[in-house]
């Protein structure tokens, strides 16, 4: 198990009587990416502000080890190989990028020649060589983000923890910032990142925990997880009720929809699956207006995991874990 970037088990935390962490289990190995995914007040940033020493396991953890070394018994050898982009700006808008960037290098105490190198590099990989010498007011929401990003690297951490790194950004800032998370990857960086957004955990992580109610209610791939939900159908729409009638006799056991004149039968979305179905069709005379295909993606995943409602019938839910 040495090739774990982090590892830990039974992390709980609470608050008074409010249980956040209620005993989770963790293991990123080192140079993958690994996404917690939760609602809002999930515990997402409860988990990385612990496994960043910022604040203290709860009573009753099991242990925990960050770049090999002991969270409780070693927080400055964790700290000294992570790196941290919270998920408000540490950018000092008032200097400029480049002050911003020496800053980190001090705190860093790296020497002042190497400081300034480290902070031209990035600057540089991170397209802010332009706007390096404006006050960082001026910047646009993706690039504070990126600027936050490389400081988080000016001590080349090989494990790095992003709390919502393209939260409020716009799409083609979220795309560039995913390119960011990729290429520090292939450079064999750990990524520990939490999101709200399904598509980003499922276009960048090697892994993905599903957070709630303080447990991992689910982990796996992307590809496992929307295995675990059903949901993949065909949805045929008909302008003519007529057409409609006659469909849904010849597709029993379609779901009906009489309002929107629609039936949904249910397919892995496979070439013959969907043949059978306009075979069925074509044997009947009937055409639909619409066909779509659905395919269940990390959202349906998301839904039927975290639903509020779970919360109060299945206090300890049992973790599904799918390899
Ligand atoms: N210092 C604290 N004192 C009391 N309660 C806290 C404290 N920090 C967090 N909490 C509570 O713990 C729960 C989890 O918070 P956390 O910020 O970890 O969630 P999150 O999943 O990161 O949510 P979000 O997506 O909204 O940031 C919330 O209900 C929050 O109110």
């Amino acid at each position: 198990m040495t090739d774990l970037a982090i590892a830990a088990s039974g992390l709980r935390k609470s608050y008074g009587t409010k249980t956040v962490l209620d005993g989770i289990d963790i293991a990123v190995p080192a140079g993958t990416v690994f996404a917690l995914l939760g609602p809002n007040g999930a515990g997402k940033t409860t988990a990385v502000n612990i496994l960043s020493t910022l604040i203290s396991p709860g009573a009753g953890s099991g242990p925990v080890r960050v770049g090999g070394h002991d969270l409780v018994a070693a927080p400055q050898a964790v700290r000294g190989s992570i790196g941290v982009t919270g998920q408000f700006s540490a950018v000092d808008g008032l200097i400029t990028g480049t002050e911003n960037m020496l800053l980190m290098a001090d705190l860093h105490r790296l020497p002042k020649a190497e400081g300034r190198r480290a902070a031209a590099e990035l600057l540089e990989r991170f397209d802010l060589v332009e706007a390096a010498d404006k006050p960082a007011s001026t910047y646009s929401g993706g690039m504070k983000r990126r600027l936050d990003i490389a400081m988080t690297l000016v001590g080349d951490p090989r494990i790095i923890f992003l709390d919502e790194p393209t939260t409020g950004l716009d799409p083609r800032s979220r795309h560039t910032m995913w390119q960011i998370i990729r290429g520090l990857v292939a450079g064999g960086v750990t990524v520990f990142l939490t999101t709200q957004y399904l598509e980003e955990a499922d276009q960048l992580a090697d892994r993905i925990a599903v957070l709630h109610g303080g447990r991992i209610a689910a982990e796996g791939t992307a590809a496992e997880l929307k295995r675990l939900v059903p949901g993949g159908h065909v949805l045929l729409r008909f302008s003519e009720p007529q057409a409609y009638e006659a469909a849904a006799a010849a597709l029993r056991g379609a779901g009906r929809d009489d309002e929107s004149l629609s039936l949904q039968i249910a397919s892995g979305g496979s070439q013959r699956e969907l043949r059978a179905v306009l075979d069925e069709l074509d044997a009947a005379g009937i055409e639909a207006d619409e066909l779509t295909v659905h395919t269940p993606d990390l959202d349906d995943v998301f839904f039927a995991l975290t639903d509020p409602a779970d919360l109060a019938a299945v206090p300890h839910q049992t973790k599904e874990t799918v390899r």
